[in-house]
């Protein structure tokens, strides 16, 4: 299974704030090739959830596995080589970075320290940026920056940045929240081509949308994934 959580839970108390119990007793699995979203309103859980998922937030209780490996179990050093190698992220504000080129954005994650045996050739890293970018219709904008594109271009900027180095599991947090019916159709339907590649997307959001291109959809509400599927 790429992707198993069972009986994850976090909760958060700050300060003087009572306790908030933001995801509870989740349980979830993402086969490779699937397309899972999450939907709910907000405060219910979704980015806590993804989070955890994604190896950047320990739950206080449950597991989390990838391919088999318990996140949590692993040394910050291999959990962040595991998340190098095995996930890709795009979130709703894409976290471009502004001085770089859609091309050198696309690019930047090579220039992370990668484990042995994962590491690819500058001219491989160049191939497969050029034919994302072509194939997210980004060729006129290549040598342009952030700032100078449109919403929907930057998202689909960061959807090529996260797929540079095809990892086997996708996560995306409300990547079609700012964006209009045709772009989040674009970005809904490279993440549908994706997973028919065989890597597992999961996404969470409360756009509505989503689940018309999704294999399943939950819904996560006061913390709690609700039993009931929803197929496309
Ligand atoms: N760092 C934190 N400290 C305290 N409480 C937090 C923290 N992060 C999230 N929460 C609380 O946990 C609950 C779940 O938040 P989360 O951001 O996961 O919801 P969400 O479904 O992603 O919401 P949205 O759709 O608005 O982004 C909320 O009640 C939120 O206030």
């Amino acid at each position: 299974m790429l992707l198993q959580a069972k009986q994850a839970v976090k909760r958060f108390s700050t300060g003087s704030r009572n306790e908030v119990t933001a995801v509870n007793d989740v349980s979830l699995e993402l086969a490779a090739g699937e397309f899972l979203a999450i939907q709910g309103p907000s405060g219910g859980g979704k980015s806590t959830l993804l989070l955890m998922l994604g190896g950047l937030l320990r739950p206080e209780s449950g597991t989390i596995k990838i391919n088999g490996r318990q996140l949590y179990e692993l040394s910050s050093e291999e959990r962040a080589a595991l998340r190098a190698t095995e996930i890709g992220f795009v979130f709703q504000q894409f976290h471009l970075i502004p001085y770089l080129t859609v091309r050198e954005n696309v690019l930047a994650p090579g220039l992370a320290p990668r484990p042995a045996g994962k590491v690819l050739a500058h001219a491989e890293l160049e191939q497969r940026a050029d034919e994302l970018i072509n194939s997210f219709g980004l060729e006129s904008r290549a040598n342009h920056k952030p700032g100078e594109l449109s919403t929907g271009e930057r998202q689909r900027t960061a959807l090529a940045r996260a797929l540079l180095f095809s990892p086997p599991l996708l996560l995306a947090d409300e990547p079609t929240g700012n964006l209009d019916d045709e772009n989040a159709r674009i970005v809904l339907t490279a993440m549908k081509d994706y997973c028919a590649a065989g890597g597992g997307v999961l996404l969470v959001t409360h756009d509505a949308r989503a689940s018309e291109f999704a294999d399943r959809t939950l819904t996560i509400r006061d913390g709690e994934l609700q039993t009931e599927n929803v197929s496309a």
